[in-house]
């Protein structure tokens, strides 16, 4: 077996063959694998393993409490861990149901039918494949590629939903409708995050531009070897925020500050939505707000997880597009923490940094 570390042609041919499969994860697991072929290989240091030590019931946010009392538990969860969870949210339990159901459903139909859709290329609005873990070491030649155990359906907004319709329709409209109603609830959210810094529920729109722009629908596929592979490795959103809707079978995980390195399970609660903060916000609240390293190990050598994250990027995006710290939060006692920057140089850095823990050091203001 090929050890990750000697990326060679034999690595390089088994990564084309299976993308040639057009089949996904979801057709290893049919054809019967029971060991993890080399591309999905995690390192020995990543500690895949899906056993956590601690469990957590995300604090919960009633959205049906008086909105003062909302604001008051979003700042608290957002500053203490970065991530919460949402209910009487809204969103028709059906819609959430209905998206999950498509999402699983689109991964369960016959490979000749689900193959016709699948590509190995990550861009476009709307693709079905595995997306690549960003290199392992940015930087050096020798870039093994791995693969998660998983299988990804990604649609980008913003481009007219007409370009999304690389999708059966039935798939599509569930998932459309889904993301109509989590546009709403975004922008609830979004207010009252903002409020909870302390400044106008405008502020955050003005200075990003809050929008919901990449949806991407998770197919965990059951796995022999669920120790040895990684579901979603460890990272941080790069978005302000993100919401993420999913089924039973847990698996995402989240390291929280004063539990060391130890990975903590994230409950999943039926009709319950989880939001978790991103490194946009994290600058932009001059670190008042953190944002959560997560991952999402494989639980289950039987069972598929479906989830849905939908990531509300900044709308400002360009290369002359800054943000930072907002200026009501820049006082003497609590002066900038970041410098300025914009949304393609915070994905370049994030891209450099390859495997290496999540980090905004790069932009962190010295303030000795
Ligand atoms: O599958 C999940 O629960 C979370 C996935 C995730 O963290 C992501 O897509 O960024
Ligand atoms: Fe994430």
């Amino acid at each position: 077996m090929a050890a990750v570390d000697d990326f060679d042609d034999v690595d390089a041919l088994a990564l084309f063959d299976f993308h040639e499969s057009r089949a996904g994860v979801r057709g290893l697991v049919e054809s019967g694998v029971t060991t993890v072929p080399p591309p999905f290989l995690a390192p020995a240091a990543w500690n895949s393993s899906p056993a956590a030590t601690e469990a957590l019931v995300a604090p919960t946010v009633d959205l049906s409490l008086p909105r003062s009392q909302a604001v008051a538990l979003v700042g608290a969860a957002a500053r203490s861990c970065g991530l919460f969870q949402v209910t009487n949210h809204g969103v028709p339990p059906g819609t959430v149901e209905s998206a999950l159901s498509a999402v699983r459903a689109f991964n369960e139909q016959p490979l000749a039918s689900r193959s016709a859709y699948y590509s190995v290329s990550t861009a476009g609005p709307a693709i079905y494949t595995t997306v690549p873990i960003p290199a392992r070491n940015a930087g050096q030649p020798a870039n093994a590629p791995l693969l998660p155990w998983r299988d990804t359906i990604v649609l980008r907004f913003g481009h007219g939903e007409s370009h999304l319709d690389h999708l059966p329709a039935a798939c599509l409209d569930a998932l459309l409708e889904y993301h109509r109603s989590l546009t709403v609830l975004g922008k609830m959210i979004a207010g009252l995050l903002s409020e909870a810094l302390g400044v106008g529920t405008e502020q955050l729109d003005r200075a990003v531009q809050v929008e919901a722009t990449l949806m991407q629908c998770h197919y965990y596929p059951p796995c022999p070897q669920p120790e040895r592979v990684v579901g979603s490795r460890v990272h941080t959103d790069g978005d302000l925020f993100t919401v993420v809707a999913q089924d039973g079978v847990g698996g995402l995980q989240v390291r929280l500050d004063g539990h060391g390195d130890t990975w903590v399970d994230v409950v999943p609660v039926t009709g319950a939505l989880i939001v978790n903060i991103g490194d946009v916000l994290k600058v932009v609240s001059n670190d008042d707000y953190k944002s959560v390293e997560h991952r999402v190990v494989v639980k289950s050598t039987q069972e598929a997880r479906v989830s849905i994250a939908l990531f509300f990027n900044p709308g400002k995006c360009g290369d002359s597009d800054f943000f930072g710290p907002l200026a009501e939060l820049v006082t003497q006692q609590r002066p900038a923490r970041y410098r300025s920057l914009t949304w393609p140089e915070l994905l370049r850095y994030r891209k450099q940094l390859g495997h290496a823990r999540p980090s905004l050091d790069k932009f962190k203001v010295n303030l000795n």
